[in-house]
């Protein structure tokens, strides 16, 4: 099968071109994370279209230069007298600020019309000049894929030429939020260019719900879980967060301390906010003075923008300063480089450095970052510190934090940031257990329940003790929130024997664990906090933001957040709609605020949960005794006998297994119990052998639990059986 070709469009080419001879041209890496980016594309055939990085005014060198392109796949698009109002101009003058959020230079405030409008030409006649070129070279079935804001007219250039051309265009920088955008003369044209390609992308979900947004209020377009439509015309509309090769970096020993910035010096990098925020760190901190260096490799970049010379000027006079305040005979604090440097001096430079310091205010995605932890990540460990460049003193307590990080935190992070935990409820429960769950011998429960004398029930409560869905109608499950009927009184009774404690919601005496046993409370009593120390859970806001985003645009589906996790129901959804758009969630969420944190995110039927590492109800079942124990001091007979009933995910199936005899004996001496409350009471606590256990999951046969009922109408009678076991 042929494939087919690729022909990417960009305002600049990977290579920038320099003139050595009449006929003669040498090459170097063109700056930028967007040229990386595209590097990576191996499965198609591609040809790149764009500016070589220089004027070429006569025909010899144009010649030459287009031959010695196409060796290597590129095809020169010649801006000549438009280049400056245009790239200069329009793109990064004008664009460039209103897209990160920075609004338009006050030059152009005081002179609209002459200086917008003639910029805003050299744009349309540029992207014409694009156009052109990928006409001459468009052959039929190739895709055309046009990159960032420098061509977002061209889309509807090609489109008017040839409807059938596919057309692609992606943002690589953010999309700001209706408001700002609104505040650009060609807002709409430039909207309406866009919209006629056939798929519009993104970095980030953020990037494209402005984006919708802007079309829906400018334009008055409509807007449905798959894009824009305008006219009956679709323009679907995706995220795709832009990655990095990590073998790239992976594959490529110690200094004093090395801090490394690796940006353009573009303003919206946050460079003089770093070079503050390192003076404030060094300031408070002198232990530390003549100890640890800041290396910032600032790209040369726009050269020909005041803007970016006045950057230039503002960083040399902040290294000048620090570097006087701090500096001494031997050392310096700052090195500050206004050049590129080769990939294996950055790789090298990945590999032994100890912090990289980040403090962009606005960016697309960041390469840089995905890039250091891949390339450090082998060799050092590392861990994210999130933080708000303009906020100096944070900044500044972050390095303080980051260069005191020990290795072995540095080593867990680094595990969380490189792995996302996907637990596939039902096939990791299954792979796990390699045995099938027997019918409950209900009559030996209950046998043993009247000849036991302390006993320890876990209910679930979703499924276990809510009436169960009649209606077989998948829409149904999940969503009943109500206790089974006929569970009041008996469960009011069995919580009333005091020879048992359950755990579990309720309104009556027993212990109602909530989150995962995160809190717990007594029927009687308060919420006691049962979080561990330190818990992270800074991700969740980033979380809920995802979550909303996919809820709005997934008819019938919802999200419910508590105090340690957040859960995306699409029970009501279209089934198969629903889960594309879960698998196009845990992209987001990899990409976006899970990245960094410790959270599993698990998988259900028919949902999506992220919760902070650990908080399993296997895991809280420790620490839910210890608190019983604490609190109810008449626990001093060993608990003889354990039911536990539940139809958990299979991250809680922990639970079913926490009770077993040969697991109970080891974990009871290990260290895990070192330090709870459970360590004065581990020898006494609990004596199960095996016959006076019980793990019963319901309606579910791929468990780890070792019975299974097959629904709560069983639960119901079972529970109604202990009750009346001394009067049957
Ligand atoms: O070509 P220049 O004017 O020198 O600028 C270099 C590039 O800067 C911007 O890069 C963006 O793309 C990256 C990859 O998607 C992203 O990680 C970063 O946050 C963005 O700022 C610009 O969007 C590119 O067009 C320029 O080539
Ligand atoms: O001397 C250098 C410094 C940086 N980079 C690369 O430039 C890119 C910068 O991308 P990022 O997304 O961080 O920011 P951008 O410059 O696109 O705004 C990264 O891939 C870096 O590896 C480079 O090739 N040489």
């Amino acid at each position: 099968m042929v494939r087919p070709r690729l022909l990417v469009v960009s305002m600049s080419l990977p290579v920038t071109a320099k003139r050595t001879g009449e006929e003669t041209w040498s090459f170097t890496m063109s700056p930028g994370g967007l040229v990386s980016a595209l590097l990576g594309l191996k499965e198609f055939e591609t040809k790149w279209i764009g500016w070589p990085g220089v004027d070429v005014h006569d025909a010899v060198g144009k010649k030459a230069l287009s031959i010695a392109l196409a060796e290597k796949g590129c095809i020169p698009v010649f801006l000549e007298e438009v280049c400056d109002q245009y790239y200069n101009g329009y793109c990064n003058n004008i664009l460039w600020p209103i897209f990160h959020y920075l609004g338009t230079p006050p030059e152009y405030r005081n002179d609209v019309i002459i200086t917008y409008q003639s910029q805003y030409d050299a744009y349309k006649k540029a992207n014409r000049i694009f156009f052109d070129v990928v006409n001459e070279h468009y052959q039929e079935g190739d895709v055309v894929w046009c990159h960032d804001y420098h061509v977002m007219l061209l889309p509807q250039y090609l489109k008017e030429y040839n409807s059938k051309m596919k057309v692609g265009w992606f943002l690589h920088t953010p999309f700001p939020s209706s408001e700002m955008y609104k505040t650009l003369p060609s807002r709409s044209e430039l909207l309406r260019s866009v919209l006629t390609a056939d798929l519009v992308g993104f970095h980030t979900y953020d990037f494209a719900r402005h984006f919708v947004n802007a079309c829906m209020c400018i334009l008055g377009t409509e807007a449905t879980s798959e894009g824009v439509v305008d006219q009956g015309k679709l323009t679907r509309v995706a995220v795709f967060p832009i990655g990095i090769e990590p073998e790239r970096f992976i594959n490529t020993s110690k200094l004093s301390e090395l801090i490394l910035g690796v940006d353009r010096l573009d303003t919206i990098k946050g460079i003089p906010h770093k070079y503050q925020a390192f003076e404030k760190f060094l300031e408070e901190n002198e232990d530390w003075r003549g100890k640890v260096l800041l290396l910032q490799i600032a790209v040369p970049t726009r050269n020909g923008i005041g803007e970016y010379q006045k950057i230039k000027d503002q960083c040399h006079g902040l290294v000048g300063r620090i570097n006087g305040r701090f500096g001494s005979i031997s050392s310096v604090p700052i090195i500050h480089l206004d050049c590129s440097i080769h990939f294996h001096q950055l790789c090298a430079l990945y590999a032994i450095t100890d912090v990289l310091l980040v403090t962009s205010l606005r960016d697309g995605m960041n390469l840089v970052s995905s890039e250091f932890f891949a390339g450090a990540g082998q060799s050092l460990g590392a861990g994210a510190l999130l933080v708000n460049p303009w906020n100096v003193k944070e900044v500044s307590n972050a390095i303080g934090e980051a260069l005191s990080m020990s290795r072995e935190e540095k080593e867990k992070n680094i595990k969380s940031i490189f792995s996302i935990k996907l637990n596939e409820v039902t096939s990791k429960a299954e792979q796990e257990t390699g045995k099938a769950p027997h019918e409950l011998p209900q009559h030996d429960v209950v046998q043993q329940y009247s000849k036991s004398k302390n006993r320890l029930l876990i209910l679930g409560f979703y499924g276990t003790l809510t009436k169960p869905n009649k209606n077989q109608e998948r829409r149904d499950e999940g969503m009943n929130l109500e206790l089974h009927p006929q569970l009041q009184e008996r469960l009011k009774a069995l919580c009333s024997d005091p020879k048992t404690t359950v755990v579990n919601f309720g309104e009556h005496d027993m212990w109602l664990a909530a989150e995962n046993g995160m809190f717990l409370r007594h029927t009687a009593g308060e919420w006691v906090t049962k979080m561990p120390e330190n818990m992270n859970l800074k991700w969740i806001d980033g979380v809920k933001q995802v979550f909303k985003y996919f809820t709005e645009r997934t008819p019938g589906s919802y999200f419910q957040a508590s105090e340690t996790s957040v859960v995306w129901n699409y029970h009501y959804a279209d089934a198969e709609f629903g889960r594309a758009q879960a698998k196009d969630m845990l992209q987001h969420l990899w990409a976006g605020p899970t990245s960094n944190a410790s959270v599993d995110v698990v998988q259900g039927r028919y949902s999506v949960e992220v919760h902070s590492v650990g908080v399993t109800k296997g895991s809280a079942t420790e620490r839910i005794l210890g608190e019983i124990v604490l609190q109810n001091k008449s626990i001093t007979t060993p608990i003889d006998y354990v039911l536990c009933i539940g139809n958990f995910l299979g991250k809680d199936e922990d639970v079913y297994t926490f009770f077993e005899p040969e697991l109970t004996k080891k974990t009871m001496s290990s260290p895990y119990y070192g330090s709870g409350p459970l360590k004065k009471v581990s020898s006494t606590l609990v004596d199960v052998k095996g016959d006076n256990y019980f793990s019963v999951a319901v309606g579910n046969t791929h468990t780890k639990a070792s019975y299974f009922l097959d629904s709560s109408d069983d639960v119901v009678q079972l529970i109604h059986k202990l009750c009346t076991h001394n009067n049957p």
